[in-house]
């Protein structure tokens, strides 16, 4: 049976979008997503987001596949792509700028804004050692300014979950950073037993970064919307960014607001590229 797709992107980071309203189960399999994202024998994406039925009172649930086949337990820019995405299967018959998402981090709410822009209530960042998970620190406390031994190199490093694991270190110079040499030593290191996302960030000033990363199953891509949010998060804890900051990535910006009621606000772009079928 053939299957409908719609590639999107937010920033450069591209996901295969697919309509699952009629089912609870993914439409395709983690092994088929891997072929799928290949950039040379596939479509080519950082992703498969699946559009499923709302589950807790929601009104859609977002699955997610990486291009290794592991599944996250969330995406920022994928969760503004998979708003698009509704806005345009709705079509008319839309009813609100605003969606609840059932993800496996909870309930997440992205609202269409009039300029193009999709803008996300990301949730309250955990952490936690325990809730990173992470070895790096006693289960109840704070990982912040901790020293992380990769590529027998001393990191200093702050760790926060965003639905999803996310390790930050701030750097003098982003662009000398060798991610794909380093970037699987983080990811893969005993210290994080559900792997982990690593962000380089140089703080330009207090209201503007630049931020490369490694993502968890994905490798480099252009921009990743949780790691934009936790690294404005380890930012303010480690006293180098205000509480809202353009986060510049590869792909484009993003502005994230640590708001006064501890949640995180993330706005970007999400755009159509092509539809096919499989
Ligand atoms: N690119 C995403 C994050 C996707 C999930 C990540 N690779 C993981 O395994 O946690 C984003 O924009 O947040």
């Amino acid at each position: 049976m053939a299957i409908d797709f719609t590639k999107y992107q937010g920033l450069g980071n591209d996901f295969i979008l697919i309509d699952n309203r009629s089912s609870s189960e993914p439409a395709i399999t983690p092994d088929r997503a891997i072929k799928l994202c290949d950039r040379h024998f596939g479509i080519g994406a950082d992703g498969v987001i699946f559009a499923l039925p709302g589950e807790n009172g929601t009104d859609y649930t977002m699955r997610i596949f990486n291009s290794d086949g592991s599944e996250p337990e969330m995406c920022g820019n994928g969760i503004r792509c998979m708003a698009a995405f509704l806005a345009e299967l709705e079509g008319d018959a839309k009813k609100s700028d605003k969606y609840q998402i059932h993800t496996l981090a909870g309930t997440i709410t992205p609202q269409l804004m009039s300029d193009g822009q999709v803008k996300v209530d990301m949730g309250i960042p955990r952490l936690t050692a325990g809730e990173i998970p992470t070895t790096l620190a006693i289960e109840n406390e704070k990982v912040v300014n901790q020293v992380l031994q990769v590529a027998g190199k001393s990191w200093d490093v702050t760790c926060v979950n965003m639905g999803n694991p996310h390790c930050i270190t701030f750097v003098e110079d982003v662009a000398a950073i060798e991610l794909e040499k380093i970037g699987p030593q983080f990811e893969n290191h005993s210290a994080f037993p559900e792997r982990i996302n690593t962000e380089f960030i140089q703080v330009v000033n207090s209201g503007y970064v630049k931020m490369r990363v490694w993502e968890r199953g994905a490798g480099i891509t252009l921009a990743c919307g949780t790691g934009a949010c936790a690294s404005l998060v380890a930012g303010v804890l480690t006293g180098k960014c205000d509480r809202t900051a353009t986060v510049e990535l590869p792909g484009g910006p993003l502005l994230i607001e640590w708001s006064d009621d501890q949640r995180i606000y993330m706005t970007g772009p999400a755009e159509k590229v092509f539809t096919g079928k499989l």
